[in-house]
């Protein structure tokens, strides 16, 4: 486990480090407080840290104020290393932040206890937001998840010139799987048609199960033409072979129904999805495994459309 160790006094940082190091700790340094806010921002970053509360600049109580404004998405678990134990600085700390507190100079046996505990609460942290965020089958984002992000893209569409695209894709004849081969069966090919398709994306694009045999593709800063190559990949790859299960091999195929949101022309989430479902049906009336995109025209706000909604 990575653990950010701040603290300006040289000898300090380096024995925090030595001792870190002992314990088996993967150990990263800032000698300020505005570098170690920088690298717990940074992706990758440590979610434990050990935070001197007196610091040039930004001092330990700073860090623990901007790392709590500021990181939303993941839990930093921040102890406070400092010569003022008594109960008002505690306080002090804890109000800012910090989760935990280990006076100054401190007590090996001691540190090592409390960073053990902060170890045990970060993990679980980890492990309960993996669960609130991913599908139990599939591993992949779920319907929630996937939609925050793609609220999120759809606001950072609106301030810069990049389109987002979206491709909503369903396997074709599902239920004939599950009354064919067993649910357990249906269950191993949602696993590895989700499987297939992370492989094929872009490590900036995002995978969801929007339902039970629905699955969801953001692609931000993905043109037209982008999410039509996208989307014949993701067709192609699951139609190329069929599923290998433990209850024989299973031929699938997904129909996939692509929409744009324009560089420079806003539009609600639920719109962009509802196009994407228009066109996904339009797939599926055309004879399935093959990938359709909804018109330009259909792209455009309508606020009388949505109205309706
Ligand atoms: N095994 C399994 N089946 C699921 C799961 N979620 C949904 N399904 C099944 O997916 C099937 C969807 O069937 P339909 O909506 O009729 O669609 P389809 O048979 O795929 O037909 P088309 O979409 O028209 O090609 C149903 O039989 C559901 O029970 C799941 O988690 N596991």
């Amino acid at each position: 486990m990575k653990v950010l160790i701040a603290d300006d006094d040289p000898l300090s940082l380096l024995y925090l480090q030595d001792t870190l190091q002992d314990w088996g700790y993967e150990v990263v340094t800032a000698t300020d407080g505005i570098r170690a806010c920088e690298i717990l921002q940074q992706p990758d970053a440590p979610m434990l840290a050990v935070i001197d509360w007196m610091m040039p600049g930004m001092d330990g109580i700073d860090v623990c104020r901007q790392v709590r404004d500021t990181i939303k998405d993941r839990y930093v678990y921040l102890i406070m290393l400092t010569t003022r134990s008594e109960t008002e600085f505690v306080v002090e700390a804890m109000n800012a932040g910090a989760d935990d507190f280990v006076g100054k100079p401190f007590n090996a046996e001691e540190l090592q206890v409390r960073i053990r505990a902060g170890r045990r609460i970060s993990e679980l942290e980890q492990q309960l937001r993996l669960k609130a965020t991913h599908d139990a089958l599939t591993g992949i984002y779920n319907r929630g998840a996937l939609l925050e992000i793609l609220e999120k893209e759809l606001i950072r569409h609106g301030r810069d010139t990049r389109p987002v695209s979206i491709i909503f894709a369903d396997l074709d004849h599902f239920k004939r799987v599950n009354d064919e081969h067993g649910h357990l069966a249906g269950d191993a090919v949602l696993r590895e048609v989700s499987r297939r398709l992370a492989a094929v994306l872009r490590p900036y694009d995002s995978l969801g199960r929007y339902g039970g045999e629905e699955l969801l593709i953001v692609l931000p800063a993905c043109t037209r033409d982008g999410a039509l190559e996208v989307a014949e990949r993701v067709r192609a790859a699951v139609a190329a072979t069929p599923v290998d299960t433990d209850f024989g091999a299973i031929a699938c195929s997904l129909s996939i129904g692509i929409a744009v949101a324009d560089e420079g022309v806003p539009i609600p989430s639920q719109k962009l999805i509802h196009l994407a479902d228009d066109a996904l049906y339009r797939a599926k009336r055309g004879g399935r495994n093959r990938v359709e995109m909804a018109s330009d025209q259909q792209g455009q706000p309508d606020g009388d459309q949505d109205e309706q909604e």
